[in-house]
């Protein structure tokens, strides 16, 4: 092994992977190509030898197109360029909108048929935004080069590549991001354009110890103030904390559902979809938020004061669900929320989950194998899935988020 790495191989491109990864095969063996689109014949050049299975290629020329192929939205980041000068962040920017959906369905329904042998199928939903997919981002986070410049890292590699431009943040953010200007004794720095507050631009230094001053800032969804501190956890697209406000509420089976049960929002962040649960079912909905994040926690209870029914608390789900086996609480009638990170719950939680005897829950996953896995162990322990909707929270990326509803009799 090893032999192979820089040699360029022309191959077709049949499918799509996890990852944004598009798969070609040579003398019957697997190589994921970046770059890519399936049905397309590229020229590759590969990276990446060592595994037996699998090889690893960057697209260097396009011989034969896609009709799904368009001019890069972020012209840094296309395929024109040498693959270790291409930006990062957007991996899905040289494919027509539409078509990104078509093959975020695709690996999410793939990866459901796969790892939890589901049949069942998605429409990947647009949100509201730029046709195209630029515009969303609230949240940027770009990173300081020895010389000081700033740029987001390379799609390969930690080497930050220079940009004039940074198409898919939204416009206050694109405004005062700071591009032409040198860094010192910093690593990295965040722009943030709350939709309720002043923005904020942030140099970090990822080295430093200690927890950097708390500074809260206010996020509006529809009527609805939320307050958070400004590196916490918000939803990143400018009209995706609406969007799963709707989703959650719309994903909850009314009939299954019990305001005096013990309704959890697991991963709960500020508090957001306990408030959508809240807001649909009244103030009085009994509903508890778990957030491992203490800053977050004391935030949430404050985001929910109004609603009487509700609590935060600061906990490791998996230990606050122990802890629940321990003291004999039954979840027994009660509908769950849980919004993990990209990792998923996880074999330990979903056990738990079922131990405690929850009747419905509502999963919303921004990672569809984690999600694909996880349904597998619920299927396992007698939950069905009754729901599943999918939106395009993260537009000329890879990245898709789904809500998924499980229930069991
Ligand atoms: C995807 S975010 C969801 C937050 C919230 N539901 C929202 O939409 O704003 C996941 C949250 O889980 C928290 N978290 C990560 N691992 C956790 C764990 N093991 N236990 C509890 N919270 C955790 C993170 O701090 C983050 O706030």
């Amino acid at each position: 092994m090893g032999e192979m790495q820089g040699t360029r191989l022309e191959v077709d491109v049949t499918n799509i992977a996890h990852g944004g990864i598009s798969v070609a095969r040579h003398d019957g063996r697997v190589i994921f190509v970046s770059d890519a689109i399936p049905g397309e014949r590229v020229l590759v050049e590969i990276t990446e030898d060592r595994k037996k299975s699998f090889w690893r290629a960057e697209t260097v020329e396009v011989i034969e197109a896609s009709p799904h192929r368009q001019p890069h939205v972020w012209a840094e980041a296309s395929v024109d360029r040498a693959p270790e000068d291409r930006a990062g962040g957007a991996e899905f920017g040289h494919i027509e909108i539409g078509h990104q959906r078509e093959l975020k369905r695709r690996v999410l329904v793939d990866s459901i048929k796969r790892m939890a042998a589901l049949d069942t199928d998605v429409e990947v939903q647009p949100i509201a935004g730029p046709a195209d997919g630029t515009g969303w981002r609230t949240r940027l986070r770009l990173h300081v080069a020895e010389d000081g410049t700033l740029g987001p890292y390379s799609s390969r590699s930690h080497r930050v590549i220079p940009v004039t431009s940074v198409p898919l943040a939204a416009p206050e953010v694109a405004r005062i991001t700071p591009l032409t200007e040198r860094f010192t004794g910093s690593t990295h720095v965040d722009v943030v354009a709350p939709s309720g507050s002043n923005s904020f631009v942030i140099a970090g230094d990822a080295n430093a110890k200690g927890r950097p001053k708390a500074q809260t800032i206010v996020e509006v969804v529809g009527e609805r103030e939320f307050r958070l501190d400004v590196r916490g956890f918000w939803q990143v697209h400018q009209a995706a904390a609406q969007t799963l406000t709707t989703a959650v509420q719309d994903a909850i089976d009314e009939t299954r559902f019990d305001p005096r049960a013990a309704n959890q929002d697991l991963y709960g962040g500020v508090g957001l979809l306990a408030a959508a649960v809240g807001d649909r079912f009244g103030p009085t909905t009994r509903i508890t938020t778990v957030e491992s994040d203490s800053l977050a926690t004391d935030h949430a209870a404050e985001n929910l004061q109004e609603w009487l029914g509700a609590q935060a608390i600061t906990a490791r789900v998996d230990r606050y669900l122990q802890q629940l086996k321990r003291t004999g609480v039954s979840l027994d009638g009660s509908t769950v929320v849980l919004d993990p990170p990209r990792a998923g719950a996880g074999r330990e939680v979903i056990d738990s989950l079922a131990d405690l005897g929850a009747s419905q829950l509502v999963y919303v996953a921004c990672d569809p194998v984690a999600l694909a896995r996880d349904l597998g162990f619920l299927s396992a322990h007698g939950y069905r899935l009754e729901r599943l909707k999918a939106f395009d929270l993260f537009p000329n990326t890879h990245h898709v988020e789904a809500v998924a509803t499980l229930v069991r009799d």
